[in-house]
């Protein structure tokens, strides 16, 4: 890749500057994407979201900082902070009464409108800044299940949710989310838990600890060989890293919270809301193109315009969308977003999910009517980018489901 004709300067933080070579420009240009987007992100503004509750502390953060916080007037709980601010080290983040989050990803956590009690899926969970989101507006109802492939990346979710105390009622599973099928903890908070009645202990949750019991570690190894050695092609069960006291698992047989929601059950029985905040070539997220500064050009060759690798992560896309619909009930809402500004990963996954989805429709985001974004290729869809919203990039799709 010839660096020295790089035509296009991007300034970080530290007014490095970084070179973009002549793939990467071919790569925005195939995919229709002005590349004066990628211009000037050293004005492009760092965002914080205040955790619910801390509004009162507002002065005594600031001071903390060592600078003013400006109010995004277009999403509640989000300030714009001067990027030469570094929030690791202060006492607020440490303490859990802030998150480091770009506003274009808080809307795509608004766009689902989540509502006191609902039952939610955040099908790419990991790290967790949209499911900490999540969490902290539905507070003391509901229930949130997260699920993501990686699983020190879910671990580092946990990690989160422990922080800010949001875990109550969450529950994690490490799964792929093209095929996860567990059903909502709906089923296990209404219905009155029989927690042991003597039979059954070893296989009824306790709260949970980070700790594996023997009897744990013992029936674990016993599913595993039953699995190996039985159903080879049966996709891996997920596995619970995590659940809260109110997640609906604690109390509950394993049995039931490893019940499969079947095709008859999913849309009546489905989630309220799900997120599917898919796996993506990060191409419209600043800091991830900057990263590329010090891993080297080749990587970015390698990861994202391999053909066979960007053919295979528009398939896994589709997939997750076509999974999370699965498991959405009938007139629930879900939102696919990506930090991808292509439109293969976009508009095209979202015309081939409609295309073999009959009962999915394109639902309009009301508030995005204030949003300083624009619409996506498809109407009703949204799309985020540094020049136009002063954001990192996202593209943003609702759909409801209809009866079959
Ligand atoms: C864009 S990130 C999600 C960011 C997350 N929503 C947040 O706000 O912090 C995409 C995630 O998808 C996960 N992922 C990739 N393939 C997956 C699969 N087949 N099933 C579930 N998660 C997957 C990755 O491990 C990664 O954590």
């Amino acid at each position: 890749m010839d660096l020295s004709e790089a035509c296009i300067l991007i300034k970080d933080n530290s007014t490095s500057v970084l070179p973009l070579p002549d793939a990467f420009l071919e790569f925005l240009e195939e995919n229709g994407l002005d590349s004066s987007i990628y211009v000037g992100l050293d004005t492009i503004p760092r965002y914080i979201r205040l955790k619910p509750g801390y509004e009162w502390q507002l002065t005594e953060i600031e001071t903390e900082l060592d600078c003013k916080l400006e109010a995004v007037d277009w999403l509640p709980g989000f300030f714009f902070i001067p990027s030469h601010i570094q929030i690791a080290g202060t006492k607020a983040y440490r303490s859990g009464k802030i998150y480091g989050m770009d506003a274009a990803s808080g809307a795509a956590v608004m766009t689902l409108n989540v509502t006191c009690g609902d039952h939610v899926l955040d099908l790419c969970a990991a790290p967790g800044a949209k499911l900490c989101m999540l969490a902290d507006l539905l507070g003391n109802s509901g229930t949130i299940t997260g699920v993501d492939v990686a699983r020190h990346r879910l671990a580092a979710c946990r990690t989160m949710l422990q922080k800010y105390e949001l875990g109550d009622r969450c529950r994690l599973f490490v799964a792929d989310g093209s095929t996860f099928s567990l059903v909502p903890t709906r089923y296990h908070t209404d219905v009155k838990m029989c927690p042991t009645d003597g039979k059954d202990v070893e296989n009824t949750f306790r709260e949970w600890t980070s700790k594996k019991t023997w009897t744990n570690r013992k029936n674990a190894a016993k599913r595993k060989m039953a699995t190996s050695v039985h159903t080879p092609l049966e996709p891996s069960e997920p596995d619970l890293i995590f659940y809260g006291r109110d997640s609906g698992v604690v109390g509950m047989q394993r049995s039931k919270v490893f019940h499969i929601l079947d095709a008859t059950e999913s849309s009546s029985s489905g989630y309220d809301k799900v997120l599917v905040d898919a796996e993506c070539t990060h191409d419209g997220s600043i800091k991830h193109i900057q990263k590329f500064e010090y891993w080297g050009w080749s990587t970015f060759q390698r990861r994202v315009l391999d053909p066979n690798r960007m053919q295979n992560l528009t398939c896994l896309q589709l997939a997750l969308l076509t999974n999370g619909f699965r498991l959405l009930k009938v007139g629930g809402s879900l939102v696919y977003s990506t930090c991808s500004l292509t439109v293969a990963q976009n508009e095209a996954v979202v015309e081939q999910f409609l295309s073999r989805n009959p009962s999915a429709e394109l639902m309009k985001v009301d508030s995005a009517e204030t949003w300083r974004c624009r619409s996506g290729g498809i109407p009703l869809t949204l799309r985020f980018d540094p020049k136009t919203s002063q954001t990192s990039g996202m593209f943003i799709a609702k759909f409801t489901k209809n009866p079959a």
